[in-house]
């Protein structure tokens, strides 16, 4: 839904900046590489300290960098298989760091073994969602769905909570609560969205099957 609504809002905020790294000869690789570097530092340094507020703000400053990217590749001319390849897999790895930051600090000082496998399967399954569309679309098919929540949803609904559940620090009481809802919401959500994902890649591959059947009229 935001990828839908949001991008086309972004795209216009952002293209300017974009234009601007451009002229100074920055490339969209780098834009990808320390985008992830600055995600990965901000989940990691902060969120397994419980440091909530200030991870959230670090990730908030670098997240972005996965809309300005694609805009410089575009802008540039110069949007690649190479640059998709890098972009893709780094989200990945971004989203690997914010839901183990949040697994760790559950793990550790936030002693709550339920809430860290509701992080863990929300890191878990949020890989598998955007797998499912790479290697279905890597067999030949459309993958026309998007499903419940992609993964600007996750990001979106994990680290709006954290950012506020980090406020508990500087004195605002019962706001923590907000993180543990946040991530039964993306658990529960990746879980619908993955089921509409493998449903819809089943109905295309057993539709290009039987369009491909020997007798159907179909060249083999
Ligand atoms: C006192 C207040 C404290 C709180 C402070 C914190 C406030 C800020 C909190 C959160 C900000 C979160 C911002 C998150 C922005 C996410 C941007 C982003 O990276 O989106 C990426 C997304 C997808 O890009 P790609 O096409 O490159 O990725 C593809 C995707 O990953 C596919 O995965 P799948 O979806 O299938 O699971 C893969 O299949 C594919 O391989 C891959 O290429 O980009 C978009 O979707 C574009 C839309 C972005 C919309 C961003 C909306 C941000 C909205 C609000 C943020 C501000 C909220 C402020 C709240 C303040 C609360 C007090
Ligand atoms: N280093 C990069 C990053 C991205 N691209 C191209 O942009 C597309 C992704 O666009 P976003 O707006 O989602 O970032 C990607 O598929 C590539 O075509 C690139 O070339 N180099
Ligand atoms: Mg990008
Ligand atoms: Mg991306």
């Amino acid at each position: 839904m935001l990828n839908k609504y949001a991008r086309a809002f972004f795209t216009r905020v952002l293209t300017p900046f974009a234009a601007f790294l451009l002229r100074r000869g920055v490339s969209p690789d780098a834009v990808t590489l320390i985008g992830t570097a600055g995600v990965m530092a901000g989940a990691l340094v902060f969120f397994p300290r419980g440091e909530f507020f200030w991870g959230t703000i670090v990730i908030t400053l670098f997240v972005f960098s996965d809309l300005v990217d694609g805009n410089m590749a575009r802008q540039a001319g110069i949007s690649s298989r190479w640059g998709a390849f890098l972009d893709s897999t780094l989200d990945r790895v971004a989203d690997g760091a914010i839901f183990g930051g949040f697994a760790l600090w559950y793990a550790g000082k936030g002693d709550d073994n339920v809430l860290c496998a509701v992080a863990i399967f929300c890191l878990a399954s949020g890989q598998v969602v955007s797998y499912t569309k790479a290697r279905g679309e890597s067999i030949g098919l459309p993958v026309a769905v998007n499903g419940l929540i992609e993964r600007a949803e996750r990001l979106v609904i994990s680290l709006v909570a954290a950012g506020l559940a980090g406020l508990h620090k500087f004195g605002v009481p019962g706001i923590e609560v907000l993180l543990p809802i946040a991530l039964w919401i993306v658990a529960v959500g990746s879980a619908v969205t993955l089921g509409q994902r493998v449903v819809t890649v089943r109905r295309e591959s057993a539709e290009a099957d039987a369009a491909a059947a020997p007798g159907n009229g179909a060249a083999t």
